[in-house]
């Protein structure tokens, strides 16, 4: 492409001058650059209208043809509208300026694809290498080609893009000079540039190229935090590329300390990926968060990067459909329930509810196998009705006559009082061809053991049981040696077991002694200490067992109580053992954009959602299975969680981004064992992040301490900036710590702009509530899980003891918590801390 028409001035050494003249001039030039581009989407928008007005007219041609037609032209005008006007805010972000390439060949979005610089690129002169720039590169969030398919703006996606964030001093390739354009709407704000060749005195259209700004980096790192994070998209930074655009196959693994950059990256991965390849990821990426605090602060940016709908982005306790965790364990329990040892209580539970009384464990799902049939009999003339005998659920099923054993549950056997307290039928009585026949508690436990002999889920073993319970019944009627002729004995066989199997109180036996389970319920039965000792013997220990019945206690005796974050891998858990019939599969939705034609000009034709979704939209169209599945915070999954995702991926490629120092999980060796069977063997790419580019570095050094403590010889990502300013230390007078911490918040909001996070032991979030009470919407108090992932402009970290002693994985909370400051950072400090005269508590001293 050209370069710049726009003057410079005549100097031959490219110069960094932050003076306003040059400064200026340079906004000038991209605000001409700019103007172009919006004329040339304004151009796009009267087409698109065009499209729209004349498919009206040829509407009112009124043919069949004519009005197919014109529907899918207003299709795409629509959807070209959509995109082009949300699309125009803040879209053109970078510039690049290329020496010329080895080679001539141009790609598809119009620019050169050549890398290295062609071999007389630089003229060595005796004051020093000299060069033309021959390619300037506009860089934005959709592309947009000219009138003459030249390229006015290049997607951030694109290959042509890539020298933007890969280039650097070391290995610049082309560039001499990378810059990200600040502007609002139409108007441009202010350039930031890198000279990746620094030595080189390059010339643009005879001028002297122009450096303006210390970097676009540190202009984005200082900036204040609102309460979402924010794209990346114009510094990304060389060894972020390359696991952005890291090629799908199979599993990338992403490691790296605290603030390089692992949530944001994989985020624009997931966008990058749908650029790549729409019609495999369109509607396919699930992202999996630690907490809802981490995937509501995030969730912005896909959409800012023109990509919604096609992501769900996911707290690791929303994962299962129709189950929400709104309550956390203590750490205790969690670890219980987060260990792989739950799945052998697990699949004791899942059959030994079977013996639950009905309505304790059973769910209100109807009947899958329940038959309408209604025919009678061929050879007998059945019918029949209820009664019980002692409370046992009976089937008195008489020639033309109802029981004659009343009900002692008002005529409802199998419901209620019909069935033994505490326990399934124990007798099923049935009376066919004149003749009583019984099925006693021996016999009814032969025959669920023979059902149970295998490993099917529970819930589809239900035909089976029913089947083999007719054929207990038909041996015992003594019926199979009455007929010698085998095809008659198949036919009387066959409405034997229509008559009885239509009947309404055979069914209602059926589904009190093998009931339909649903996770829930079986989770419910697991509260009972006695019951769940039974089902986790030689696997949890007395106290554990305790531990997990007390709070599962909290989900009700019906199982509609609130969930915690680690049930709800147990219920995905129940799910695949009880065997729950499959949902009708969501069919893929089409993406409106694979259809379009025409549209050349916008060189990204295939990107982006054009409707708004709603949540509800989304969550409608949720899925089992995903293409690719990205884990945040992977570190944090426990066993049981493991199993969970991996259940979403089975076929999908992975990204699983994690940091092991800052893990909360106990054991992480056997949550190590879990990833790789969830990832299984499939062959892994993995990339280690490591520049901190949130933390300045006074409080990454002391955040270090605690990593040794936690890690030791784990080494610290480099922090990339510093404030000058040292981390405070606050004890809390009278081992107050509520007055300290209130204190600290109230002159921090004086000393930031942005936000200020307060992060106690999770016992005290509720107190800190309290304390914070009144001071605005800029200050958030937050347990210490819940600061997982998120950053503040300055936090209060309380008691550094207290969130250390809170599980065995304490230190590398507390090295989460003390991780999340952007600018400054105050400890307050009890007596459980130790401070010394400093107020440095024990664990944070030197
Ligand atoms: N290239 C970049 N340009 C500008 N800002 C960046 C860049 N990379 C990371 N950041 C910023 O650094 C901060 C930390 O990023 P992020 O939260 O993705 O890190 P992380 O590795 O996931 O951290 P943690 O492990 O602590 O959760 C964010 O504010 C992010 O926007």
């Amino acid at each position: 492409m050209a370069a710049q028409n726009a003057t410079h001035d005549d100097r031959t050494a490219p110069r960094r001058d932050g003076g306003d003249g040059v400064r200026d001039g340079e906004i000038r030039i991209e605000q001409t650059h700019l103007d172009r581009v919006y004329h040339r989407l304004e151009e796009k928008i009267h087409e698109a209208e065009f499209l729209m007005d004349d498919a009206a007219k040829r509407g009112q041609v009124g043919t069949p043809g004519a009005l197919a037609e014109r529907d899918a032209q207003v299709f795409r005008a629509g959807v070209h509208l959509n995109r082009l006007n949300s699309e125009f805010e803040d879209f053109l972000f970078g510039r690049i300026d290329l020496l010329p390439g080895k080679d001539g060949d141009r790609g598809p979005d119009g620019a050169y694809t050549s890398v290295e610089p062609a071999d007389d690129a630089i003229r060595t002169a005796p004051d020093g290498d000299r060069a033309e720039i021959a390619e300037t590169l506009h860089i934005g969030r959709i592309g947009v080609l000219d009138a003459d398919y030249a390229p006015l703006v290049i997607d951030w996606r694109a290959p042509a893009a890539a020298p933007f964030y890969r280039s650097t001093p070391v290995s610049p390739g082309r560039v001499v000079r990378r810059r990200v354009i600040r502007s609002k709407g139409r108007r441009v704000l202010g350039v930031e540039d890198d000279l990746l060749r620094p030595e080189l005195s390059a010339t643009l259209d005879g001028g002297a190229l122009p450096v303006v700004g210390d970097g676009a980096l540190m202009a984005a790192l200082g900036q204040a935090r609102g309460h979402t994070m924010r794209d990346i998209v114009a510094s990304i930074q060389a060894e972020q590329d390359q696991v952005i655009r890291a090629p799908a196959a199979s599993i990338t693994e992403v490691e790296g300390g605290p603030g390089t950059g692992k949530t944001a990256v994989a985020l624009h991965r997931a966008a990058y990926l749908l650029y790549q390849d729409r019609r495999r990821y369109a509607g396919g990426i699930l992202v999996v968060s630690p907490t809802p605090l981490l995937v509501a602060y995030t969730e912005g940016v896909l959409p800012s990067l023109g990509e919604e709908g096609q992501v769900a982005i996911r707290a690791v306790g929303s994962l299962v459909e129709g189950a929400e965790a709104t309550t956390y364990d203590t750490p205790a329990v969690a670890r219980v329930k987060g260990s792989s040892r739950m799945l052998r209580v697990l699949r004791k539970a899942a059959r030994g509810a079977l013996e639950m009384p009905r309505g304790a464990a059973a769910g209100s799902a109807p009947s899958s196998d329940r038959s309408s049939a209604s025919s009678s009999n061929s050879s007998s003339d059945l019918s029949s009705a209820p009664s019980s005998d002692d409370g046992q659920l009976t089937l008195d099923a008489a020639l033309g006559a109802p029981a004659a054993a009343p009900s002692n549950d008002g005529g409802r056997p199998g419901a209620g009082s019909g069935t033994r307290p505490g326990g399934p039928p124990e007798r099923l009585r049935v009376v066919a061809f004149g003749a009583r026949i019984e099925l006693d508690a021996d016999e009814l436990r032969r025959i669920r053991q023979n059902v149970l002999g295998g490993t099917a889920p529970v819930n589809l073993l239900r035909p089976r049981a029913r089947r083999l319970l007719l054929d207990a019944l038909w041996t015992r009627s003594g019926a199979p040696g009455r007929y010698t002729d085998p095809e008659l004995a198949a036919e009387a066989r066959e409405g034997f077991d229509e008559d009885i199997s239509s009947e309404d109180v055979f069914q209602e036996f059926l589904d009190a002694w093998w009931p339909e389970l649903t996770p829930r319920s079986v989770l419910a039965a697991m509260a009972d200490e006695k019951r769940l000792g039974r089902w986790s013997r030689r696997v949890l220990n007395p106290r554990e067992v305790r531990q997990v019945a007390r709070s599962l206690a909290r989900l009700g005796p019906d199982g509609q109580g609130p969930l915690s974050v680690h049930d709800v891998a147990l219920l995905d858990e129940l799910n695949t053992l009880l065997g729950l019939p499959a949902r009708p599969a969501t069919p893929r939705e089409v993406d409106p954009l694979d259809q379009l034609t025409g549209l050349e000009e916008l060189t990204t034709y295939a990107d982006r959602a054009g409707p708004r979704r709603s949540r509800a939209d989304r969550a409608e169209r949720e899925r089992a299975d995903y293409a690719h599945v990205i884990v945040d915070e992977a570190q944090d999954l426990t066993p049981m969680q493991w199993r969970m995702v991996g259940r979403r991926g089975r076929h999908a490629t992975w990204t699983v981004v994690g940091d092991p120092a800052q893990s909360s999980w106990s054991d992480p060796d056997e949550a190590g064992r879990a990833r790789d069977e969830a990832l299984g063997s499939r062959p892994r790419r993995r990339f280690t992040l490591t520049v901190n580019y949130r933390n300045p570095s006074e409080i990454a050094e002391l955040a270090t301490r605690v990593l040794t403590l936690a890690m030791p010889g784990t080494p610290a990502p480099e922090a990339v900036r510093s404030t000058g300013v040292e981390p405070r230390f606050a004890p809390g007078v009278d081992g107050d710590l509520g007055a300290a911490a209130r204190r600290e918040a109230l002159r921090l909001l004086d000393e930031v702009e942005g936000t200020v996070g307060v992060v106690v032991a999770m016992n005290r979030r509720e107190q800190a509530r309290q304390w914070l009470t009144g001071l605005g919407h800029r200050v958030v108090a937050l347990g210490s899980l819940e600061a997982k992932g998120l950053e503040y402009d300055a936090t209060v970290v309380v008691s550094p003891a207290e969130i250390a002693d809170e599980s065995p994985a304490g230190l590398r909370v507390l090295y989460v918590a003390l991780t999340r400051a952007t600018q400054r950072l105050t400890v307050v400090s009890g007596v459980r801390d130790e401070p010394d005269p400093h107020g440095v508590p024990d664990l944070l001293r030197e």
